[in-house]
């Protein structure tokens, strides 16, 4: 790109945590975001979705929006599946009729959780619930209609604004007199500013580099493993630190917290093709959450 010139990239679902901390990334000169919300850009209805890529003259589409209620989904798959799977292949669609690539964001949940060791990207899928299977179709959809496209599976993601597994636990430990986390389901805590300080890398390289070479799906989840337990516990502890009040937070099996939906014991992600193609390592979770707690008390 020369002179003032400047690459025009729509990124859906503007009200989300990853679409929030898009919107708030330092975006390197030439890439302008253009963020859509659900008034302008509604993935229930694929078909008016695909007109807002063909009408903007953009240079890439990101795609975080997504229907997210894990548990919901169960009960309202449909609308899980236009929203997660047509919705992302109209888009996809429309960016390969534009000739433009699509950045599309995935989940750990597409995973069984049976895989003794953290997962690579080309493992098997075979996910448990609906939300899962809906993310897959996403995946299913782009990889078949747009060939230049890149798959950003990430994981347990965690901000300061939107609902999260922070915030319900920061909201819980200053409510009840004891917490109960379930201990045996185990994955990585990604936060979403580190999400949008990699999709902006990949966005730069792909358009302003030109690069052609790394289409596919990458995993992307903030470095470290750990339980839902072990975040419980890291929360509460810093927390803790500013409040004072430091309820136990007991570990508990799966079977002790029923949910509609079932969720993988285990959806750690490697990264390692992430790095070693994009030159990008995500930062350890217990840094990023640090971060985040501070946000939140600011
Ligand atoms: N949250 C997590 O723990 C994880 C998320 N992911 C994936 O990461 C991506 C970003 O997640 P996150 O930022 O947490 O999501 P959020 O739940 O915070 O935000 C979802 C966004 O999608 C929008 N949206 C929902 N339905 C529609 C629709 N029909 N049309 C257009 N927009 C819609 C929401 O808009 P509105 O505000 O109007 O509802 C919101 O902007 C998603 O693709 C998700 O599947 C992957 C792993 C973990
Ligand atoms: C609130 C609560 C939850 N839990 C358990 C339930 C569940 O197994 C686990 C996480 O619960 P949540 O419902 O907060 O998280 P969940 O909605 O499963 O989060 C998922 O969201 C989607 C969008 C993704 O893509 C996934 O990567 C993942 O982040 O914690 C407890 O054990 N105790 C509690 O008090």
């Amino acid at each position: 790109m020369t002179g003032e010139e400047t690459a025009r990239v729509l990124v859906t679902g503007a009200t989300g945590q990853v679409g929030t901390e898009l919107a708030r990334a330092a975006w390197p000169a030439g890439l302008t975001p253009v963020m859509a919300g659900r008034e302008t850009l509604d993935l229930s209805a694929p078909e008016a979705a695909a007109t807002v890529v063909r009408d903007g003259a953009f240079s890439l589409v990101v795609n975080p929006a997504a229907y997210t209620a894990v548990d919901a989904a169960e009960t309202d798959e449909a609308l899980a599946e236009r929203v997660n799977g047509e919705g992302p292949r109209a888009l996809a669609m429309a960016c390969a009729t534009a000739g433009i690539p699509l950045i599309q964001i995935s989940t750990d949940y597409v995973f069984d959780g049976t895989k003794a060791g953290p997962y690579v990207e080309d493992d098997p899928v075979a996910p448990l619930g609906a939300y899962g299977r809906s993310k897959l179709a996403g995946e299913v959809a782009v990889r078949a209609e747009c060939p230049r496209h890149v798959i950003l599976r990430t994981a347990w993601v965690f901000s300061a604004h939107g609902k999260n597994f922070v915030k319900t636990m920061l909201r819980l430990a200053a409510e009840k007199p004891e917490l109960r986390v379930v201990a045996d389901q185990h994955g990585c805590p990604t936060a979403a500013h580190d999400i949008a300080r990699v999709v902006v890398e990949i966005a730069r390289q792909i358009v302003l580099d030109g690069r052609d070479d790394a289409w596919g799906t990458y995993h992307m989840a903030g470095a470290g493993a750990t339980t839902w337990h072990g975040f419980a516990e890291a929360i509460v502890a810093a927390q803790a630190a500013r409040t004072g009040k430091r309820p136990p937070v007991h570990p508990i099996t799966t079977a002790e917290f029923p949910t509609p939906a079932q969720r993988p014991a285990n959806s750690v992600l490697d990264c390692g093709k992430l790095t070693r193609t994009f030159g990008l390592t995500p930062r350890p979770w217990p840094d990023t959450l640090a971060d985040v707690l501070a946000e939140l008390a600011g």
